[in-house]
């Protein structure tokens, strides 16, 4: 399997793990507030001059507060309420800002017809808080009919507002104006503001603070971002494949091409290997082949004259037995350059084999043939051989007539035989 398909199937299995999680709200965060860790407290407004009492009682990690509200005194909002002290200082406090939701179950009996509490979470800051001044906390705070039985009911933090007597009292910049709940010291549940007088009992059965680990929003954007991401790269990958690929296959095409090249030189070369003695460079047989057919034909039509001259090295055999084999192949290499040199470029030296060679001359009728036969015996004759020995040759001569190539280079190699026969180096031309 491909690396890009493995990622591909781990993301959706790690995608499917992630949207389960989240369903099943594994991502739930909580903070618990109970009687067990911190301190409840009962509080009434008799330290303030007023005439109200409470008591509290803690049972089985329940808070149980009791409380009579009286009016009549000087004190003019007479209250109770608890509080719950999540530190020991009002400076340094509990960071809830992680959290969206306050989970509150609170029993709350009443002969008051207000069946509200209120809730402060009190958020502390240097910017506001004095160290000896419990009033200088920000009040974020609620009021809710908590009822009898309900259960816990779940209030959004963002409900939350701040008291305006206390931005006004305080002089609280608008920066500080709203919700906090990053430094939390203190809880407080109290009776509703508008409670003149008459019986409560608030029982705090849990108070638990809610929140995600990763928030849906966040959690959707990984997501989308690990999939673009995904996609990207895959996008990326297949390019620079594609561009790999494509090197390949060029680098490919130039190794043919260049192969291609090399195949086309040996093919030349192999075909003039073909057509070429291999010991003297002269045409063989076979090279003039299709062309003494062409001039056979030229000559039937009475469209040319052509003749053919039979050579053959005289006592070639004693130059072998003298010189060696070695010196004979030389002087063979030599008489073929010398033949060269003295007949026309469309004429044909040819080595028919061993020491016999044959010249045929185009548009040349047998006396012109004749002619430049003897002048190429002459120069034979004449030549300073490489063993500085003279050497000679015997020629035969033959004009093309009615007649086939083979019966021609027939009646040249007798007129050549002839002229062996008289002695050598010599020219005999059949009649
Ligand atoms: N060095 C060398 N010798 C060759 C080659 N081909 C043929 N010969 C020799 O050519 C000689 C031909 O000898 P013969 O046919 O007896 O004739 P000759 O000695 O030339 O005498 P005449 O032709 O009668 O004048 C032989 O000794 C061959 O070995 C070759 O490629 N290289």
């Amino acid at each position: 399997m491909r690396n890009i398909q493995k990622i591909t199937i781990g993301i959706v299995i790690v995608t499917l793990v992630i949207l389960v999680w989240y369903h099943f709200r594994a991502n739930t965060k909580t903070y618990t507030v109970t009687p067990d860790k911190f301190h409840f407290a009962n509080i009434d407004d008799s330290s303030k001059g007023g005439l109200s009492s409470s008591a509290i009682e803690i049972k089985d990690g329940k808070a149980y507060l009791t409380c009579s509200v009286v009016k009549e005194s000087d004190y003019p909002w007479p209250y109770c309420e608890l509080e719950i002290s999540l530190s020991d200082n009002l400076i340094r406090g509990i960071d809830f800002s992680d959290y969206n939701k306050i989970s509150l179950d609170i029993d709350y009996t009443t002969t008051h017809a207000n069946k509200r509490l209120r809730v402060y979470i009190r958020n502390s800051h240097p910017a506001y808080t004095r160290v000896d001044e419990p009033t200088s906390l920000k009040f974020n705070g609620i009021e809710y009919p908590p009822g009898f039985g309900d259960g816990a009911i779940a209030i959004a933090l963002d409900t939350f507002q701040v008291l305006t007597w206390w931005i006004a009292d305080n002089g609280i910049s608008i920066e500080h104006a709203s919700p906090d709940f990053s430094n939390v010291p203190i809880i407080e549940i109290a009776t509703a503001s508008g409670v003149t007088e008459g019986e409560f009992e608030i029982v705090v059965n849990s108070i638990e603070f809610q929140g995600v680990w990763i928030e849906e929003s966040t959690m959707l954007k990984g997501l989308l971002y690990t999939w673009l991401l995904l996609i990207i790269g895959f996008i990326l990958y297949e390019q620079a494949k594609l561009h790999r690929r494509l090197k390949q296959s060029h680098k490919r095409a130039a190794r043919l091409f260049k192969l291609n090249q090399n195949l086309n030189e040996k093919n030349i070369e192999f075909s003039e290997l073909a057509n070429r003695d291999p010991l003297t460079g002269a045409l063989n047989r076979n090279a003039v082949q299709d062309w003494l057919k062409k001039m056979a034909q030229q000559v039937r039509w009475g469209n040319q004259n052509f003749s053919a001259l039979f050579i053959d090295i005289d006592h070639f055999k004693n130059v072998n037995d003298k010189y060696g084999h070695q010196v004979g192949d030389d002087i063979l290499r030599e008489f073929v350059l010398v033949i060269s040199t003295h007949i026309r470029s469309n004429d044909f030296l040819v080595r028919w084999g061993g020491e016999e060679f044959i010249v045929f001359f185009p548009e040349t009728n047998g006396q012109q043939a004749m002619s430049r036969a003897e002048t190429l015996r002459a120069t034979i004759a004449a030549h300073h051989w490489c063993h500085n020995k003279p050497l000679t040759c015997s020629i035969g001569v033959a004009q093309m007539g009615e007649e086939r190539i083979t019966e021609m280079i027939a009646r040249a190699d007798e007129a050549l035989y002839k002229a062996k026969g008289r002695g050598r180096n010599q020219v005999v031309c059949s009649q």
